[in-house]
């Protein structure tokens, strides 16, 4: 298994799929796969359940994950001691953005529960996380002005080594 890890934005979904077609194996969407279970939007589990609600499913989904392949996670699946300890069993990559990069990326978006009102609540979010990522990720991309093409080769040298 490969576990891609990353602030939303960070690139997770996109360079699963450009991994995933240049090794020729199955690449998972943690998030779309939640919400397909319980037939929600995360948006509507997080207003209707609350995040931690969101985050027991995160951590059963984690469990469950039987095929070998590469895994775009949420955003926040390094958050719980549980969810990284079943990482730490599997190769983690953390695809890291800097803060300019994230918020140029995720201008636009509406969706994310995380990713709404004040700027420096979201800044401090990012900051706090960065530590955690980096603990725990076997292996540290910096993708800024990169491609998802270029992104996935750096991938593919680290696996190989
Ligand atoms: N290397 C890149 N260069 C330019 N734009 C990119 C790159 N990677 C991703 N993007 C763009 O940034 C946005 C966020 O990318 P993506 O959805 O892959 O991030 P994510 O890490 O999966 O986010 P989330 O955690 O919220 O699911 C998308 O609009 C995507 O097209
Ligand atoms: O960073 C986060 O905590 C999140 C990121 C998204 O991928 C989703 O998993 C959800 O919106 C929470
Ligand atoms: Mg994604």
């Amino acid at each position: 298994m490969i576990f891609l890890v990353g602030f939303m934005g960070s690139g997770k979904s996109t360079v699963a799929h450009q991994l995933s077609k240049d090794l020729g194996r199955p690449y998972i969407e943690m998030d779309e796969c939640i919400e397909n279970q319980e037939g929600l939007s995360i948006a509507e589990m997080f207003s209707q359940y609350g995040e931690s609600y969101f985050r027991e499913k995160e951590t059963e989904f984690l469990k469950s994950i039987q095929e070998d392949s590469i895994v775009s996670t949420g955003g926040g699946v390094i958050l719980s001691e549980e969810n990284r300890e079943i990482l730490s069993k599997s190769t983690v990559v953390y695809l890291k953005a800097s803060w300019h990069t994230i918020v140029k990326r995720l201008e636009e978006d509406t969706e994310r529960p995380l990713w709404k009102g004040d700027v420096e609540e979201k800044k401090s979010r990012f900051k706090e996380r960065l530590p955690i990522y980096e603990q725990t990720a076997d292996h540290i991309i910096v993708v800024d002005e990169k491609t998802p093409k270029q992104i996935a080769q750096e991938i593919e040298v680290c696996l190989k080594d």
